[in-house]
């Protein structure tokens, strides 16, 4: 059977089929076809569905060419007018020729569907199309700009060169289809949020390493461990494929460390392959020792090799519920025909029974965590009894423990990071708990980095653990750091902690990176009653970000100690070159606020005849530094 064949069928299976199309494809021993090749047809053939079936609709395809059914019309039409390698069959195989017989009419009928939606190219037309066929929350592109190849000024000239800078993520998110926005991220340095669904993958800087495309909760573990140069060696004990090794690497040169190694642990020899090729593209592989195939269990804590190993970040194998959408396939739209497509040969299910299964499956799940694990291969598996769920993640956690507690060990370590990117209790603070109250740290005097003491973004970040799930201690909680990714805040679900010992010359000094907002004397961030903070910059509250960089070209300096310059470059302080000034943690500086469009003062009086803190508000304050200390 070809690749059309099998892809139609899957799509079009009777009854209610169990797992995610992505576990029944991979899972599936029968397919003859490359099960990594049908998934890419089958995801793209189902987001494109909606335009195709008008276009074999209009063309008239099914009642010409009786051998197709709807769904082999959709896949074919599919590659021949969107795929860039086209039809994946002999120029002289029949199903080929059945659709290049009528290239003409299928290309204008293509052009007629893309007029319609008033999209002047293609690419305009493929916003549309991802933007509608989303299934789950909308998440910005994440970005780390990689600072051992390049800097974030240099990418907004280039890589992002065109794009809109906008105040916050939410901006970027709610940002028009197919428009061109960025934000950078207030909590961690160097981390750049772009418009859902840019493709950075054939641009130079991703394919010399210069970006990362990472998502903004995987870089929290780098970054709370903040590795100095006093601090001597890193251990990154499961490291592939190696997004963290890579960000703990530019942290470390960053602050121009030349002495400082990291010693990058994998178990899977094939993955280490990976991880080898992202540090060498990182331009780091010449102080990170990869030891290929190693088991970090196995390494002696003792071993001199690790002598000046002082902080070590733990990121293992986890459920990775936190990254599993519940329902990865768009609907599949199928064209009307004389072979109707609940009864066509081959199309066994018409389209609107799988919506429907779908949609109540949702609707069932509403409130649930998904019951799914995904492992670090990104193969899904759906368990369907609670219990078989709490045993996969009991053994999960067990496993997790065993590894912190390694950690514990290292005769000179003085910080760890410990985190997953699940979203269940069981694998997070449940583990933190037991960590903590293991002899191990009791001996060897292992306790929770405090959120007071934490680098300023991650202090800032206003979602923290759950107290139920640390048993009431609230300031396990507030320490724990987690995400959640359908909260708009655009990240994947994570889970990251920190582990500290010695005096708190191991820990950051909480005043040396202050970020935008005014502080008090302890440096905690001075908000109002309604606990909005003021900006250092304009001396002026938070709640005004959200007008900044709404309309790029009239913004202006105009009020405030700096004022006189006009600038049209974006909401950040620049230098007399135009580079964006940063303090030493890499965080722009917020303008002044200027001249105001009558709307946004309108909607500036809108918000306040509406009472205290509007959601527009919190959105903004929370995504610049954490409503909540
Ligand atoms: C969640 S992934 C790590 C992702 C990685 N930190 C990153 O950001 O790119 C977990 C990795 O740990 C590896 N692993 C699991 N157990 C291990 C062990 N005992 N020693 C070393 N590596 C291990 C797995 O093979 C997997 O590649």
């Amino acid at each position: 059977m070809s690749l059309y064949h099998e892809t139609a069928a899957l799509l079009t299976a009777t009854g209610a089929p169990s797992g995610s199309i992505k576990s029944r494809i991979f899972g599936n021993k029968e397919l003859k076809s490359p099960p990594a090749q049908v998934y890419a047809l089958a995801l793209e053939s189902c987001k494109w569905s909606g335009v195709l079936k008008e276009v074999v609709e209009n063309a008239q395809l099914l009642q010409t060419e009786r051998k197709l059914t709807p769904a082999l019309a959709i896949l074919l039409v599919h590659d021949y007018l969107v795929n860039k390698s086209g039809i994946a069959l002999p120029q002289t195989h029949g199903l080929r020729a059945a659709i290049e017989r009528h290239k003409a009419r299928l290309g204008s009928e293509f052009t007629r569907a893309r007029l319609r939606r008033r999209c002047a190219t293609v690419d305009e037309l493929r916003a549309v199309v991802e933007a509608e066929s989303r299934t789950g929350p909308v998440h910005p592109r994440w970005i780390r700009v990689n600072t051992i190849k390049s800097t974030v000024d240099d990418q907004l000239e280039t890589t992002f060169k065109g794009f809109e800078i906008v105040p916050s993520v939410q901006d970027v998110i709610s940002a028009p289809v197919g428009s061109k926005t960025l934000c950078l991220d207030g909590h961690v340095p160097n981390l750049i949020a772009a418009s859902p669904g840019t493709d950075f993958t054939k641009t130079e800087a991703y394919k010399t390493g210069a970006i990362i495309l990472q998502d903004k909760a995987s870089c929290f573990p780098a970054y709370l461990l903040d590795p100095r140069p006093e601090d001597g060696d890193v251990i990154d004990a499961c490291a592939a494929p190696g997004n963290k090794t890579t960000h703990l690497a530019a942290i470390i040169r960053g602050r121009d460390s030349t002495e400082q190694k990291i010693y990058a642990f994998e178990k899977d020899r094939n993955r280490a392959k990976t991880l080898d090729m992202m540090v060498k593209q990182a331009g780091s592989d010449s102080f990170t020792v990869i030891h290929r195939g190693q088991d970090f269990l196995k390494v002696d804590p003792g071993d001199k090799a690790y002598k000046k190993v002082t902080a070590l970040l733990l990121d293992p194998s986890c459920s990775g519920s936190g990254i599993v959408g519940r329902d990865d396939l768009p609907d599949f739209h199928l064209p009307e025909g004389p072979v109707k497509a609940s009864a066509g040969k081959g199309d066994k299910k018409a389209a609107p029974a799988g919506k429907t299964d779908r949609k109540r499956k949702r609707e069932d799940n509403e409130n649930k965590p998904p019951a799914v694990v995904v492992d670090d291969d990104g193969e899904t598996t759906e368990f369907t009894s609670e219990k078989d769920l709490n045993a996969r993640i009991e053994a999960l956690a067990s496993f997790q423990l065993t590894l912190l507690l390694r950690a514990f060990t290292f005769p000179h370590a003085k910080k760890i990071t410990y985190s997953t990117c699940s979203v269940y209790a069981g694998e997070n603070e449940h583990v933190v708990l037991k960590a903590l109250s293991s002899e191990i740290a009791k001996n060897q005097g292992w306790r929770i980095l405090a959120r007071d003491r934490q680098i300023r973004g991650m202090q800032e970040w206003p979602v923290r653990g759950d107290v139920d799930a640390c048993d009431g201690d609230e300031t396990v909680a507030e320490a724990c750091i987690r995400t959640y990714r359908d909260d708009g805040r655009g990240v994947m679900g994570f889970f990251v902690a920190g582990f500290v010992r010695g005096d708190d010359g191991s820990e950051v000094d909480a005043k040396d990176d202050e970020g935008p907002f005014v502080r008090d004397e302890e440096g905690r961030i001075i908000r109002d009653g309604e606990g909005i903070p003021t900006l250092k910059a304009t001396g002026k509250k938070a709640v005004d970000l959200r007008e900044l960089g709404e309309d790029g070209e009239e913004m202006h300096i105009g009020e405030g100690p700096e004022s006189g310059v006009v600038d049209d470059e974006g909401p950040y302080v620049r230098d007399a070159d135009g580079r964006i000034i940063r303090d030493a943690q890499g965080m722009p500086t917020l303008k002044p606020k200027g001249k105001k469009k009558k709307k946004q003062k309108q909607k500036k009086a809108k918000a306040a005849s509406s009472g205290p803190a509007t959601v527009d508000t919190e959105d903004a304050v929370d995504e610049w530094g954490g409503f909540e200390d």
